[in-house]
């Protein structure tokens, strides 16, 4: 796996920023080209998968050989873990790697206009909930409408879909949220901020885009009036560096760029199959699956032996 990394002139993202909003722009279904223009995000998202002469060295391929020496206390494990991270100078900031995240789980989203994606982590920076807006669960068919309709609420995505930070709340399998940070794609709406609130979160990240059309709208400033009186920590996101990371499989390349410059932020998704890789660690899985049950047939046998008369 390879990971490039370009760098960048961005600021400190510490600073905590007022209620703002924003809108991830144009969509592009048939070819997966999601343009978020007017972002003042700086993201660039690339990940290489690309064999064995990867970077990390840990392949699907050489996945169960790692596990084995692991299992094995191989001390050769050491020391190529010793120069892994000897090399591995160059890991993102833990903001890049939970923004990128909630845009990652954004990808999941069906609303044709903007999609987005949230992730909740612990104080020590554990993930603990994804989410993305999406009709509730066995609401997804096409009956239910992905459009407004302001003359009747029955025909309007709004009445419906639930958000990304709700989702990313409810999927935490009732997890303690206390003194948690969700990062947002977006800015949070008015409900989802009472659900933020509510629920112990202590910090929020979001994505801040220019010239968005929300930035005023009266729910934004609610959350951002919930949120100061609540004493939630709430600022906007600003990546540390430009991240490229690029999905490429031994056949063609996937490619998942989260692209921004000043003026606009590109997620470019290509559409090949990622078949290759999928099956391999089909493979792997099987593998494993029959070493456990060889395992277990051994174990098994022990124990009638141990215990035959
Ligand atoms: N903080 C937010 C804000 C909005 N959403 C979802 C809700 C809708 O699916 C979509 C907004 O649609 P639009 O008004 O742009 O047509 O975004 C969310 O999940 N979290």
């Amino acid at each position: 796996m390879k990971r490039s990394l370009q760098s960048n002139n961005s600021t400190t993202n510490e600073e905590n920023e007022g209620a703002s909003c924003s809108k991830i722009g144009s969509t592009h279904i048939n070819n997966h080209l999601l343009d978020t223009s007017n972002a003042d995000c700086n993201l660039n998202l690339q990940i290489n998968f690309d064999g064995p002469e990867a970077q990390t060295g840990l392949t699907n391929e050489t996945t169960l050989e790692l596990v084995n020496d692991i299992m094995d206390n191989n001390s050769s494990t050491e020391t190529e873990t010793k120069s892994l991270n000897e090399n591995q100078k160059d890991y993102i900031s833990w903001d890049d790697l939970f923004m990128a995240t909630a845009f990652l789980m954004a990808k999941r989203s069906r609303d044709p206009v903007t999609q987005v994606g949230a992730c909740i982590v612990s104080s020590d920076h554990k993930i603990i909930g994804t989410g993305y807006n999406e009709m509730p669960t066995r609401c997804c068919d096409d009956s239910f409408p992905l459009g407004k309709d302001k003359f009747n609420k029955l025909n309007d995505k709004r009445t419906y879909i639930c958000h990304a930070e709700l989702n990313a709340v409810l999927n935490t399998n009732s997890i303690s949220l206390q003194n948690c940070i969700i990062y947002v794609s977006l800015y949070p709406c008015n409900e989802c901020a009472k659900i933020i609130i509510q629920s112990g979160i202590k910090n929020v990240v979001y994505c801040k885009y220019k010239n968005n059309n929300r930035r005023h709208k009266n729910e934004n400033m609610a959350s951002h009036i919930m949120f100061m009186t609540s004493n939630i920590n709430c600022r906007s996101y600003t990546p540390k560096q430009n991240i490229t990371f690029e999905f490429k499989t031994t056949r063609e390349p996937e490619k998942l760029q989260i692209n921004a410059d000043e003026s606009e932020t590109q997620i470019v998704l290509t559409n090949e199959t990622t078949l290759e890789p999928v099956n391999d660690i089909m493979d792997n899985i099987s593998s494993i699956e029959s070493e456990t049950k060889s395992l277990n047939e051994y174990s098994y046998n022990l124990y009638n032996l141990n215990y035959s008369p």
